[in-house]
């Protein structure tokens, strides 16, 4: 769904600690024992490798030292631009969705590895969460309980520094962003190979939040049991989505059990604790709140398992400059009345990624339709698109405009 990430002018500069760096520290811990073995005739020896390895730990803790200190600076200066942002009273006030993402722009555009753009990302995601955190943490409800990919997913998108809030349903999420009790909420919205979670979409018919971000996560589900042994296994519980997610390998591996749908994979996880005989599909950290054994994983059919999942929020954002919009648009019953909707995208020069239908539930036979653009309701094309579809259709709502994902 999303465009395709490119890097076009990747800068090669070298950064002034890499290039200052001296030789042992940055020669390869591969290379030095590859000449060790050879000047020993095959066996490493033990007396040249230990000046060497306390040498190298010498240099990462003086590394650590500034990277201490930046961390704290870096700190410092987010506690300023709290205050420089007026006299503002909860967290929420100080979140800026749309600076965090070009932040993390910034960093993927730096990376020369040699670690991978995700887990830079990762790092510095982290860091501006607790930067944030020092005013107060964000509270963020998502379908729980603990474990799910729900929550992998808030923690991707929020670090850890942000307070989860677990909750029962995906309507509940809705609610309790609306009344306040939840700064914001992530609710997954569509899976790579299994499409639309349609309770999320029919959600936005009637609410009045907004989109505010987006998340994709990798899904990598995890059959596990008490005892870890897959012949005890006689039952597995998991969500519908996750079991048809791995439907090809069930059929190989435990044709005879039971599939029983629930909630949740973690409330799967949660009643395969309480029997020998039973085993769950979910991810590895559901596994870990409660104590069972991987008996294999992972086991989901397409190795390419995405899914996308939506930041809900009370306010739209402003722009970051690499912005998606989603749109849901009633159209009238009448021939021709989607292509009059979207002809002004296309005159306009605006791409649409998506587009989806659902029962409007405002009449029989009545439908709305979710599309996604790229862009934001504030740039030319996209506004001058907006006034023209507005003409069109029976109604337009704009859920929100909000940053692509960054990784
Ligand atoms: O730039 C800001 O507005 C900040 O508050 C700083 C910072 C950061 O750590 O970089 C922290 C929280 C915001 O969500 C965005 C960025």
């Amino acid at each position: 769904m999303s465009p395709s990430k490119s890097k076009p002018s990747r800068s090669k500069a070298v950064s002034k600690s890499a290039a200052t760096a001296p030789k042992a520290a940055t020669r390869p811990a591969a290379a030095s024992t590859r000449e060790a073995k050879r000047s020993t005739g095959g066996a490493p020896a033990a007396t040249e490798r230990a000046p060497v390895l306390a040498d190298v730990r010498a240099r990462i803790d003086g590394i650590d030292r500034q990277i201490q200190a930046l961390i704290a600076e870096r700190a410092n200066f987010a506690l300023q631009v709290g205050k420089a942002k007026g006299p503002l009273k909860a967290a929420i006030d100080y979140y800026r969705p749309e600076r965090e993402a070009q932040v993390l722009r910034m960093v993927v555009d730096r990376n020369d590895g040699p670690l991978s753009d995700e887990v830079l990302v990762r790092l510095f995601r982290e860091i501006m969460s607790a930067c944030l955190a020092q005013q107060e943490p964000l509270k963020i409800g998502y379908l729980g309980p603990e474990g799910t990919f729900s929550q992998q997913a808030v923690h991707k998108h929020f670090g850890h520094s942000a307070h989860g809030l677990p909750l029962a349903s995906i309507e509940e999420v809705f609610q309790e962003v609306a009344a306040g009790n939840a700064d914001f909420g992530v609710v997954p919205v569509e899976n790579s190979g299994q499409g639309t979670i349609q309770v999320t979409l029919d959600m936005f018919l009637t609410s009045p939040l907004k989109i505010c971000g987006e998340v994709e996560l990798r899904v990598h589900q995890h059959l596990m049991s008490r005892s870890g042994r897959l012949e005890d296994i006689e039952r597995v519980y998991s969500h519908p989505m996750s079991l048809a997610q791995c439907k090809s390998w069930l059929r190989q591996n435990l044709p005879k059990a039971e599939k029983v749908p629930v909630s949740s994979n973690a409330e799967a996880a949660r009643r395969a604790r309480g029997s020998d005989d039973a085993g769950a599909i979910a991810g590895a950290s559901a596994g870990h709140v409660y104590g069972l054994k991987v008996v294999a994983g992972p086991i989901e059919d397409r190795p390419d398992n995405t899914t996308r999942f939506l930041v809900i929020g009370r306010e739209l954002l402003p722009p970051c400059g690499h912005d998606r919009t989603s749109l849901l648009v009633f159209i009238s019953d009448r021939p021709g009345a989607l292509f009059d909707v979207l002809s002004p995208l296309a005159r306009h020069g605006v791409s649409m990624d998506r587009i989806e239908s659902r029962p409007a539930h405002t009449g029989r036979w009545q439908y709305a339709f979710f599309i996604d653009v790229l862009g934001h309701v504030q740039d030319d094309a996209l506004s001058a698109a907006l006034r023209e579809l507005e003409k069109a259709a029976v109604q337009v709502k704009v859920l929100g405009s909000y940053p692509v994902a960054v990784l």
